[in-house]
């Protein structure tokens, strides 16, 4: 059933570089959350300081209770058994074929014979699709397949928490579609806690329960889902709109007297709906035949209760729309 992980007061710098500062939220055990952001908002370095790769300089990281930046090297290693990693380029051996690159951590990390490590390396590329390709170098297959081989490899220890470094830069959106949809169903299978760091706002809007979003240097907000998508923060709403105008400018901050003027410029009829004018779209679901943990209970009514919400909401957006 996946593990909490609870983050308090986190500040990362390299040098005089703040990174983040004061960073603080929950990641609640067995839930997908999504952390969105600008390039070089420090998203990646958040994965590494979880997974005890990196050390902040303030706060804590609780994984399961125990705080993660007191621990000593031989107790860390322990607590990163937790985690399976989803690296950008899915990070596989050049030389190895899918297989052993699927095997290796059984091989460096536990003491289990070839024939157990067998069914489990098996058992794991057929969740993700790959029975067949055991033997393809990493060189001689596509993106898509790369991922999903690294995904393979994140899930052969059985984590309780998998982190993944933007699982779809460089794939198509129906690849994308099928990455999200297997993230989704692979969430329902194992139960892990998942934290997803992307750009791709379709996916954030479909797959998480909680997203959040880091900008200059703090969080600027995290939470359900349904809460983002439909907030007035200026920063949350120009990012999951992926427009110009707003506080995020090309590589700094904007001025505050410009990002009022393109706040005015947008006009009045976009506060009248969720951010983009859009309806807010509707979970990601587990594909059929997939067993559902009982928190999809829980998920399918907070669902309808916000679709009901939306419909009661219907008659006064068509009648602004319409003035
Ligand atoms: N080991 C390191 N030493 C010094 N600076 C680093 C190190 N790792 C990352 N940084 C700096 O931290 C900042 C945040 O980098 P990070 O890769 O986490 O951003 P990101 O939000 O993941 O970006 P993107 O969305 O483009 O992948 C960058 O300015 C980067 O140069």
């Amino acid at each position: 059933m996946g593990v909490e992980i609870c983050v308090e007061g986190l500040t990362k710098s390299f040098g005089h570089q703040v990174i983040w500062q004061d960073v603080s939220l929950t990641l609640p055990a067995g839930e997908v959350s999504v952390m969105l952001g600008p390039s070089g908002t420090g998203k990646s370095v958040f994965l590494k300081t979880l997974v005890g790769l990196l050390k902040p300089e303030r706060g804590s990281i609780k994984v399961a209770g125990r705080d993660i930046t007191k621990l000593r090297e031989h107790d860390l290693y322990e607590v990163r058994k937790l985690f399976g990693v989803l690296f950008q380029d899915g990070a596989l051996f050049g030389s190895m074929n899918l297989y052993d690159n699927i095997a290796f951590p059984l091989r460096e990390h536990t003491r289990k014979s070839e024939s157990q490590i067998r069914r489990i390396v098996l058992e794991k590329m057929d969740m993700v699709g790959l029975i067949g390709a055991e033997g393809k170098l990493p060189g001689e297959i596509s993106g898509g397949m790369r991922k999903r081989a690294g995904l393979a490899r994140a899930l052969v220890l059985d984590p309780e928490i998998i982190l993944f470094d933007e699982p779809d830069s460089g794939l198509d959106p129906v690849r994308v579609a099928y990455l999200n949809q297997l993230i989704v169903d692979l969430n329902a299978q194992i139960d892990a806690t998942f934290l997803i760091v992307t750009h791709d706002i379709a996916s954030a809007r479909q797959v998480p329960d909680n997203i959040g979003l880091l900008f200059r240097r703090e969080l600027v907000m995290f939470g359900p889902r349904e809460k983002l998508l439909t907030s007035d923060e200026p920063v949350v709403r120009q990012f999951l709109n992926g427009r110009m105008q707003g506080p995020i400018g090309m590589a700094e901050e904007k001025d505050a007297a410009q990002v009022e003027q393109e706040l005015a410029q947008l006009g009045d009829g976009e506060h009248t709906t969720t951010p983009g004018g859009q309806e807010l779209p509707p979970r990601l679901l587990p594909g059929p035949g997939i067993t559902r943990p009982p928190r999809w209970e829980a998920i399918a009514r907070r669902e309808a209760e916000v679709h009901r919400k939306e419909r009661k909401a219907e008659p006064h957006r068509k009648e602004v729309a319409g003035a």
